[in-house]
């Protein structure tokens, strides 16, 4: 995607990305099955081989008190951890971590979306002789609130912040409440049952918030735009997109490259501000309430930048602790995560290591980590092996049934196809065609649909010199 904030980073629209309309995603079996335990390194055995795994250095410790006056003179700036890295030493078992009764605690109470979509480098003093991504959020700053039940971190209030929504202790009322006064109670607040096993329905289940069926049908639209408008100089990347996605949707955003659907996705996560129009998520105005707003989402950007000289487990840890998770519990999603992610063998390695693939699961996982009521994801199936996506499939599926919202753009037709509800068809910023898959691609294939309202299949004449091998 096109960064807004920072202007000398290069295009992401270069030729090298051409359209395929073959899936990007390889048809998966209806039931996949995990390889062996064995084989399960396959992704991280793609990165340079190591003489020897690194020490899991666990998570990191609580932010420093220092980093609050940081926080506060980088407006909107989320500022990773300043201290070295625990050794080996201080490393927590994930295995012997036992969730807490979630009822009880999993709820985050206040809310910060981190965002690496426009992470800016910036110097981390902890690992001087390497940038660690700072994220920044588009509209207000975060705010980074010591854990009530487990740690005592300092809080980092970044000026500017305006939250109009009180902080709520987890055990004295549910988080949504506080999250979303505006969302007419549109989703009950009840806690998942804590996952402990691979499956990855369980697992979607407990990042689904355990809505009941009767209660997502009543709980009305998860996401409504209107009129969304957003330009770049003279191009007019989003053109007055009105979408409106009712609660328990897999909504597919297709496009040609360049039609618009970062741009879309981004405004609706609260990366970039629309020049006109309105994005309701979950009945919360996201304009009028930010923050309340980006509490229900979980994001999958689709520029990768996050704090990869973190470890996985690192990372995974501050995304939960960010988002008022307590650290117990943290650990033990993290390690249902990584189980069903296939990244156990990955947690301990710096995130900057990982492959592709790697990456973008692991900021999945992410985006899960705090059960929100919308996924917004950017091609999450991108650079993903087929076992992979097919788990992510399952476990996104999951959570679709039991409440869960998932938005997610994709140049894989056949995967639009298969697993989407409804699906909109972006050619130029513009909606062209919107509905159940089975109403917007009418007699034809999705992939057919969408080559006749992209305008058909480019020209290829005039590359007959590539023919004549110069050497
Ligand atoms: N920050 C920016 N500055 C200038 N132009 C931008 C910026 N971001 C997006 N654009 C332009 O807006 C249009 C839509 O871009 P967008 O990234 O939303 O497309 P897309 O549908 O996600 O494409 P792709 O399928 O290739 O990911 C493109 O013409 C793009 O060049």
């Amino acid at each position: 995607m096109p960064n807004d904030i920072d202007p000398e980073e290069p295009d992401r629209h270069s030729s090298a990305r051409a359209v395929r309309l073959a899936d990007t995603v390889s048809p998966v079996p209806e039931k996949p099955r995990r390889p062996p335990r064995k084989k399960r390194t396959s992704t991280a055995s793609k990165a340079a081989p190591k003489p020897a795994p690194a020490p899991d250095p666990g998570p990191p410790p609580p932010l420093p008190s220092d980093l609050e006056l940081a926080a506060t003179a980088a407006r909107g700036i989320v500022v990773p951890p300043r201290p070295p890295l625990p050794g080996a030493q201080d490393a927590v078992p994930t295995d012997a971590v036992t969730e807490p009764p979630i009822a009880d605690s999993a709820e985050p109470v206040e809310d910060v979306a981190v965002e690496p979509e426009s992470a800016v480098q910036a110097e981390p003093p902890a690992v001087p002789e390497t940038g660690v991504e700072h994220a920044t959020l588009a509209e207000t700053a975060p705010v980074v609130d010591a854990e009530p039940v487990v740690e005592s971190a300092p809080v980092a209030e970044p000026a500017g912040v305006v939250e109009p929504t009180p902080v709520v202790e987890p055990s004295a009322a549910p988080a949504e409440q506080s999250a979303a006064p505006a969302a007419a109670a549109p989703i009950p607040a009840t806690a998942p049952e804590p996952v402990a096993a691979l499956d990855p329905q369980a697992l979607a289940a407990a990042v689904s918030l355990d809505a009941a069926p009767s209660a997502v049908a009543a709980s009305g639209n998860a996401l409504v735009l209107r009129g969304v408008t957003k330009r770049f100089g003279s191009t007019h990347a989003v053109d007055g997109i009105d979408l409106t996605i009712p609660a328990g949707t897999f909504y597919g955003l297709v496009g040609p490259n360049g039609a618009g659907k970062t741009t879309t996705l981004s405004m609706i996560a609260g990366l970039l501000e629309p020049d006109r129009g309105t994005i309701h998520v979950g009945g919360v105005d996201a304009a009028a309430e930010p923050l309340a707003a980006k509490k229900l989402m979980g994001v999958l950007p689709d520029r990768l930048r996050t704090f990869d000289r973190l470890t996985g487990r690192q990372l995974l840890y501050y995304y939960g602790v960010l988002r008022k998770l307590p650290p117990a519990v943290v650990e033990s999603r993290t390690a249902d995560l990584a189980r069903a992610f296939d990244l156990e063998d990955a947690l301990g390695r710096s995130v900057s290591d990982y492959s592709a693939g790697m990456l973008k699961k692991v900021m999945l996982a992410g985006a899960l980590i705090h059960s929100p009521r919308l996924l917004v994801l950017d091609e999450p199936f991108e650079a993903v092996d087929p076992v992979s996506s097919a788990i992510i499939l399952d476990i996104l599926s999951t959570y679709v049934a039991h409440g869960g919202t998932v938005i997610l753009s994709s140049h894989g037709m056949d995967l639009v196809e298969r697993v989407c509800t409804r699906v909109a068809v972006i050619v130029a910023g513009q909606v062209l065609a919107e509905g159940t898959v089975d109403e917007v691609r009418g007699e034809l294939t999705l992939e057919q649909r969408f080559v006749e309202l992209a305008g058909g299949l480019s020209d290829v004449e005039g590359l007959e010199w590539l023919h004549t091998f110069s050497d």
